[in-house]
């Protein structure tokens, strides 16, 4: 390898009593797009964290094109030439896209949004400078992000799961503009659970376990399975099989279903017919932003339905359009939101008071005082049978890595032992092996006769948990799709908005 631009030698960061990085050696050559894989927990952010200026390590040392470099904030680590695009967006919704870039950088509107535009043209990240960034697709607002960084002219650019928030043919586009980054002599360091993209993109891949370096090879050598096996340290679990049953009770519907939500940023819902039985799987495939939130919302009570349109909705054999969450809960029914932090989880809370959110009712809480044992108990159960990584219960979930504490909310809604169960995004950020053994868990538990409702964006993963398919575009739902009949096409074209006629032609 040609002398290396990035260099890290025995790289060593604790917090408290974890050690997030041992010892890390890497080196990061010239024109290339090196990939950083490992588990949930591994280390891989704390990694980036290091190399970006967020955090100084505690041992090791840093070099860069053969110098040695001290990182005391980010803005320093983008003077040298070293940028990171987070994977939570940065962006100001009620700016524009132009507004947002003077924010962060000199220069007057007009010479910004020239800029912008030209690097656009080049690297194939066209967006419009003068847009409110509200009115920008999850897609567009990633290209804004990246495009900020590139601003600033860095060597090294750094993306902490790019992929994870976008449709598959995106995907391709955002590849396409990576390879072309690097042929312009960027390199690119690249977090991503999804081997087959590691090993379609990037020239090298350094393996991550428990903090340590495993290996650094060359993707292309290798299948997904070997690399797999390097990181979780065994084989892959196998998929639990569907058993074959006929579904029992209707558990959830959706009548006809209107919604204008109040929000003028977010999308209406029309005439939204939806039926989720027991011992049953059902998926709604889409692209976020066309209906799923305001869906999510109306199902797991956080929208509440004016009294007119009370019996839209149905839940375990009750009207329930007028209940709120807690209700909906008392009946059996339990719910995983998108967003994990804030609603999913309180981050500065320790887990066994996390438990106690959604938990309370399983004789957690006794004539209104919390039974301490017995929380931790059950905090305990949850961190053990669903492998979430920590040291335990009184970790504070906003110190958990972003898939352990994914596994922790499942975990936690799952043993609610509910009758009607819905899981917004199973497994985003959760690695193949917790991937695997979450969809493993919601499909046992259809085979136990809960009706389980999944929004997710990711199409392979509904093809492997579903009985039945929808697909949600611009807030209409597609007929039920039985699921072994269908095809990813048939559900692109409706994901295109193509009415049922055409999407089955
Ligand atoms: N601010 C923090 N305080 C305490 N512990 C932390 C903090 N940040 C990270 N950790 C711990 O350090 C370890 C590594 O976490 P890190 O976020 O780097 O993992 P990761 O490989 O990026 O995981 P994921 O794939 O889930 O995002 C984990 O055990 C995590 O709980």
């Amino acid at each position: 390898m040609s002398a290396p631009l990035l260099s890290l030698r025995g790289l060593s960061k604790s917090y408290g009593r974890i050690q997030a990085n041992r010892a890390i050696d890497l080196d990061v050559a010239p024109r290339s797009i090196h990939a950083v894989l490992g588990e949930n927990g591994a280390g891989k952010s704390t990694l980036m964290k290091l190399i970006s200026g967020v955090e100084q390590p505690d041992a090791g040392m840093m070099a860069w094109k053969g110098e040695a470099l001290a990182l005391a904030s980010p803005a320093e680590a983008r003077r040298r030439g070293i940028a990171m695009v987070f994977q939570h967006f940065s962006l100001f919704e009620t700016l524009t896209v132009v507004e947002n870039l003077r924010l962060v950088m000199p220069g007057g509107r007009r010479e910004l949004a020239e800029r912008l535009i030209r690097l656009g043209r080049e690297f194939g990240l066209e967006v419009d400078p003068f847009v409110h960034v509200h009115a920008l697709s999850v897609g567009e607002r990633q290209r804004v992000e990246i495009l900020r960084c590139l601003m600033t002219d860095p060597e090294l650019l750094i993306l902490d799961e790019p992929t994870s928030v976008l449709p598959p043919q995106l995907v391709v586009a955002l590849f396409e503009t990576l390879r072309r980054l690097r042929d312009k002599g960027v390199s690119i360091l690249f977090i991503s659970h999804k081997l087959e993209e590691i090993r379609a993109i990037c020239d090298r891949a350094t393996i991550l376990r428990d903090g340590a370096v495993t290996g650094t090879l060359e993707p292309r050598h290798h299948d997904a399975q070997a690399l797999a096996r390097l990181m979780i340290g065994r084989e892959m679990p196998r998929p639990v099989p569907a058993a074959p049953r006929e579904p029992g009770e209707t558990r959830l519907e959706l009548i006809g279903l209107d919604h204008r939500p109040e929000d003028p940023f977010a999308m209406p819902l029309h005439g939204i017919d939806l039926k989720v039985r027991a011992g049953e799987i059902v998926g709604i495939a889409g692209i976020s932003g066309n209906g799923q939130n305001e869906l999510a919302a109306l199902v797991s009570g956080e929208t509440v339905l004016p009294p007119e349109a009370s019996d839209r909705i149905f839940m375990i054999g009750r009207p329930v359009g007028e209940l709120g969450a807690r209700d909906r809960r008392a009946l059996g029914f339990a719910f995983m939101p998108e967003e994990r932090l804030g609603r999913g989880a309180v981050p500065d809370m320790p887990l066994a008071a996390n438990a106690l959110l959604t938990a309370h009712a399983k004789g957690l809480v006794r004539r209104g005082l919390v039974d301490r044992a017995k929380a931790r108990d059950f905090t305990a159960a949850c961190i053990r049978d669903y492998d979430v990584r920590t040291p335990g219960v009184e970790a504070e979930a906003g110190a958990l890595s972003g898939g352990n504490l994914q596994k922790f909310i499942i975990g936690r809604e799952i043993m609610l032992a509910p009758k009607l169960l819905f899981v917004a995004q199973p497994t985003w950020g959760v690695d193949i092996g917790a991937a695997a053994a979450i969809r493993g868990r919601l499909v046992a538990l259809r085979n136990e006769g809960v009706a389980i409702l999944v929004v997710s964006e990711e199409l392979e993963e509904l093809f492997e948990l579903c009985d039945v398919i929808h697909v949600l575009a611009g807030g209409r739902l597609s007929p039920p799709l039985q699921a072994r009949d269908t095809s990813a096409e048939v559900i692109g074209r409706y994901m295109m908005g193509a009415e049922p006629a055409e999407a089955a032609a």
